[in-house]
């Protein structure tokens, strides 16, 4: 949908519906790929992205989170995204996230398209740790002899089934196994994934759910450490994208601390992951220093990937959107 705007032209209007029409794995993934690299670069690099850390309020009154995450990719585009987090909203029947994305011209700075935030968060991050899980996996290839891989997803909420999604997508695997605290969403996710012709299945514990898998996505909600070492493979990969608040935490710290850690942004793990920040866990590189060759992958232990999210990972997904939208219209 098009509305008169500011910008002397037509401004775009985009809905989580269209993006999850137009959005696919295939595309998003390299574009992903690329702007983990380009963020790793900096913003002195030509092909460089730039992004601060991003501002974040406390709404202490309402246990809520408001975060304004701006970014610009190589002079290309550039996106401010504002989301806000209220975990209790659950309770109440509405949705824990809210976002909204506003896509410039880098060249005039004028607005072109307003897009609705929820989908390309769902989708980006899963891509992401997608990128970061073949990354990592792939150069554990000798210890998986080809073998079919357990993947593991907590969390029955967003970030749960889009990376459900691209886990099944990108990995050979006969088993997602999948556990939420509430037993029927749990089974709700697990009907949905099947329908799908994902090879889900429920697991009562968190325990129960790991304790074979070969990658893990924890993608839950909690504040408090979810995950714990002696459950874990020894060679098992994490995608870990919750607790991206300095006071929260998903992983004990024993798992953290003896883990290879991988994540998006150093700046954004030492000053926003309570993960990192409590455990005291040192974190080995960022994925984006992998892809660059810049450092060996390291899999002689558990790895995890510590994600926090990643404002220009936004930009290039509203960016690709609009471009998918405009093709459409030219057909
Ligand atoms: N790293 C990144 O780029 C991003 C991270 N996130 C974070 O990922 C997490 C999940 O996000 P969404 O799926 O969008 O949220 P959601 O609200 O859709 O789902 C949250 C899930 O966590 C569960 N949960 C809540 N508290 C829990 C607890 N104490 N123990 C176990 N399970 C619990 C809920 O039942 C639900 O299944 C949140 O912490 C969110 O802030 C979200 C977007 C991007
Ligand atoms: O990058 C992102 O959009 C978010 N990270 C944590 C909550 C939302």
């Amino acid at each position: 949908m098009s509305i008169k705007g500011m910008s002397q032209g037509l401004l775009r209007w985009v809905s989580d519906d269209q993006v999850r029409r137009v959005l696919t794995w295939d595309l998003l993934l390299p574009a992903v790929r690329q702007v983990l690299q380009a963020f790793t670069l900096g913003p002195d690099h030509c092909d460089g992205a730039v992004q601060p850390l991003r501002s974040r309020i406390k709404v202490n009154q309402h246990n809520g989170i408001l975060l304004t995450m701006p970014g610009m990719m190589a002079g290309s585009s550039m996106t401010v995204k504002i989301l806000t987090a209220y975990p209790d909203n659950s309770a109440k029947g509405l949705p824990s996230h809210s976002s909204t994305i506003l896509h410039m011209d880098p060249k005039t700075g004028l607005i072109e398209a307003i897009l609705e935030g929820n989908a390309i968060t769902e989708m980006r991050t899963a891509a992401a740790s997608a990128v970061a899980t073949l990354e990592i996996m792939s150069a554990r290839d000798d210890q998986r002899r080809g073998k079919d891989l357990v993947v593991a997803v907590l969390g029955a909420g967003a970030q749960a089934y889009s990376h459900a999604r691209v886990m099944a997508h990108i990995l050979k695997t006969d088993k997602v196994v999948v556990w939420a605290r509430r037993t029927e969403a749990a089974d709700q996710f697990c009907q949905t994934l099947q329908a799908e012709g994902i090879p889900a299945m429920v697991a009562a514990t968190v325990q129960e759910a790991v304790v074979d898998a070969d990658v893990i996505n924890c993608c839950t909600a909690t504040s408090t450490p979810l995950l714990q070492a002696a459950w874990i493979k020894p060679m098992a990969h994490i995608n870990s994208v919750g607790a991206p608040h300095p006071d929260h935490q998903e992983l004990e710290e024993e798992l953290i601390r003896n883990a290879i850690v991988y994540t998006d942004s150093y700046n954004s793990a030492k000053n926003e992951s309570g993960d990192v920040i409590k455990s005291g866990a040192a974190v080995y590189a960022e994925i984006g220093e992998i892809l660059l060759q810049r450092k060996p992958v390291l899999t002689d232990r558990i790895t995890i990937f510590k994600s926090l999210g990643l404002a220009v990972e936004d930009t290039v997904a509203a960016q690709l959107v609009c471009e998918l939208l405009k093709a459409e219209e030219n057909q």
